[in-house]
C-alpha cells in the first residue's frame, strides 16, 4: 500500500468513528483492509483512538487496542502553547474513567514489554537513546557547563544551555517537594530520633541535603554523590567538605564501588536519588526529547532500584526518588509512574504514593519557567517512599 492509500483508509476510519461509532463492522473492514492506527489527521492530529474517545465508545478504544493502536500519541494544536493530548486525555477529559483506565492499562502492559525487551535485546533501535545534547546524554550534560542564577522573582536556577534552549537542572520551585520528601523520609523514622543513616545522589542546588542536615538532630552519616565539575566547586565553596557527617563522593553512582554506595554498618537508613539527563532513572524527563528516549530512560532507574535491597539496612529504612518522568502529559505521567512501581515491586519493595498538590501549594506555574524549558506541567507530583519487602 503506497502512503496515498495509506493516509485515505485512515481518514475513513478516523471519519467513520466518528459519523458512525455503532458501525463496528465496517470500522473492523476498514481496519483489515489497512487503514494505519498510528495515521493522525494534519489538521488537529486526531487518531482513530482520539475519535474512539470523542466518541466515548468503549468498544471501539477495545476493539482499537486489540489491534494495536498506538496508546501515546499525542495530539498536538497549533495554539501558541502546542500542548499534546493522548486518546487517555480526551477520555479523562470527558470523565470517563472505565475509557482512561483501559488506555492507560494498555500503555503500562506495552511500556513494561517494551523495557523487558529492550533490557534483553542491544539490537532494538527504537530503544536507542539518540539525543547526544546535554538535555538527553549523560556524558554531554558532566561536560557541559552549568549556570547558577537567581530569577527575578527570586528563584534559585542551576542551568544548563544547549543550541539556546535552557533547561532548569534543578529549580526552586521544587523545594517543596523535597521538603515533603525529606518529611516522608525521616519524619517518623524509628531512628531519627538518634540520628540517621542518609545516602543523597545528585546535589543540583543543595535544596534536599540541606534540609536532612537541619534534622535535629542531624545525619551521623551523610554522604552525597555528585558527578558534575561544577556542582562539586558550588559544594567546595559552600563548605559542603568540611560539615560534620557529610561524605561527598565524586563521580556518577554508577561508576562507584559498591563498597562506596553500600556505606559503612551494613547500609543507609534513608536513601534519595535525584540525578538529570540519565531518564527514568532520574531526571531524564527534564532532557527528554523524544519517545525512544523516554524508552531507553527506563534501564538506569531500573538499574538502581535492583540494586536498593543491597543499600537498603532492612525493612525499615526508606528510599524515595524524584518522579519526574513524562511529567509533561498527565497519562504518560500515570503510565510511568504505575511502571516504577512494577519495577520496584520486581525489586522486592513495595512503595506508597502521596499527591503533592504544586497547585494549591505553589499557585500558578505561569512565573516559575520564565525562559526555560518546561518539564513538570501536571498539578500533582506523586511522591513514592518505598519500604523493603519482608521475606
Ligand atoms: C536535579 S539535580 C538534584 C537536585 C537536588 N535534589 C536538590 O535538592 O537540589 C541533579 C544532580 O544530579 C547530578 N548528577 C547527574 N547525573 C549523575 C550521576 N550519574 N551520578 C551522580 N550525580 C549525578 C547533577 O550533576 C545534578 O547536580
Amino acid at each position: 500500500m503506497n502512503s496515498d492509500d495509506a493516509t485515505e483508509l485512515g481518514s475513513q476510519l478516523i471519519e467513520t468513528i466518528f459519523q458512525d461509532p455503532s458501525n463496528i463492522p465496517q470500522i473492523q473492514t476498514l481496519i483489515k483492509e489497512g487503514a494505519p492506527l498510528w495515521y493522525q489527521t494534519d489538521d488537529e492530529g486526531v487518531s482513530a483512538l482520539h475519535a474512539a474517545c470523542y466518541v466515548e465508545s468503549i468498544d471501539l478504544i477495545k476493539l482499537l487496542l486489540e489491534n494495536g493502536a498506538p496508546w501515546n500519541l499525542s495530539l498536538e494544536t497549533d495554539s501558541i502553547d502546542s500542548f499534546g493530548n493522548t486518546a487517555a486525555d480526551i477520555a479523562l477529559s470527558f470523565n470517563d474513567e472505565e475509557n482512561y483506565r483501559l488506555i492507560r492499562d494498555a500503555g503500562v502492559r506495552t511500556e513494561f514489554l517494551l523495557h523487558a525487551l529492550s533490557s534483553q535485546s542491544e539490537t532494538l533501535d527504537v530503544l536507542k537513546n539518540e539525543d547526544p545534547s546535554p538535555f538527553g546524554s549523560s556524558s554531554a550534560f558532566l561536560e557541559s557547563n552549568l549556570i547558577f542564577s537567581v530569577d527575578k522573582n527570586g528563584q534559585e536556577i542551576c542551568s544548563v544551555i544547549s543550541d539556546g534552549e535552557t533547561v532548569g537542572v534543578m529549580m526552586g520551585w521544587e523545594r517543596n517537594i523535597m521538603q515533603r520528601t525529606v518529611d516522608l523520609l525521616c519524619s517518623n523514622h524509628p531512628s531519627h530520633t538518634t540520628g540517621l543513616r542518609i545516602l543523597n545522589i545528585g546535589f543540583g542546588l543543595g535544596i534536599i541535603d540541606d534540609m536532612f542536615q537541619n534534622l535535629n538532630p542531624p545525619p551521623i552519616q551523610h554522604t552525597i554523590i555528585e558527578a558534575h565539575k561544577d556542582v562539586l566547586t558550588q559544594m567546595r565553596n559552600k563548605g559542603w567538605y568540611d560539615k560534620p557527617g557529610v561524605k561527598i563522593l565524586e563521580g556518577r553512582w554508577q561508576d562507584l564501588t559498591d563498597a562506596a554506595l553500600y556505606g559503612y554498618d551494613g547500609g543507609w537508613d534513608v536513601v534519595y536519588i535525584d540525578t538529570f539527563a540519565e531518564g527514568y532513572e532520574g531526571k531524564a524527563n527534564k532532557g527528554e526529547t523524544n519517545w525512544s528516549q523516554t524508552l531507553n530512560s527506563l534501564t538506569e532507574l531500573k538499574n538502581y532500584f535492583d540494586i536498593l535491597p543491597n543499600l537498603l539496612n532492612g525493612p525499615e529504612a526508606r528510599f524515595s526518588f524524584f518522579n519526574g518522568l513524562g511529567a509533561t502529559n498527565s497519562t504518560i505521567y500515570d503510565v510511568y509512574t504505575q511502571i516504577a512501581e512494577l519495577h520496584l515491586q520486581e525489586a522486592g519493595l513495595s512503595v506508597q504514593w502521596s499527591d503533592v498538590d504544586l497547585d494549591a501549594e505553589l499557585g500558578s506555574d505561569k512565573d516559575r519557567w520564565g525562559d526555560t524549558r518546561k518539564y513538570f506541567n501536571q498539578r500533582f507530583y506523586r511522591l513514592p517512599i518505598a519500604t523493603m519487602d519482608q521475606i
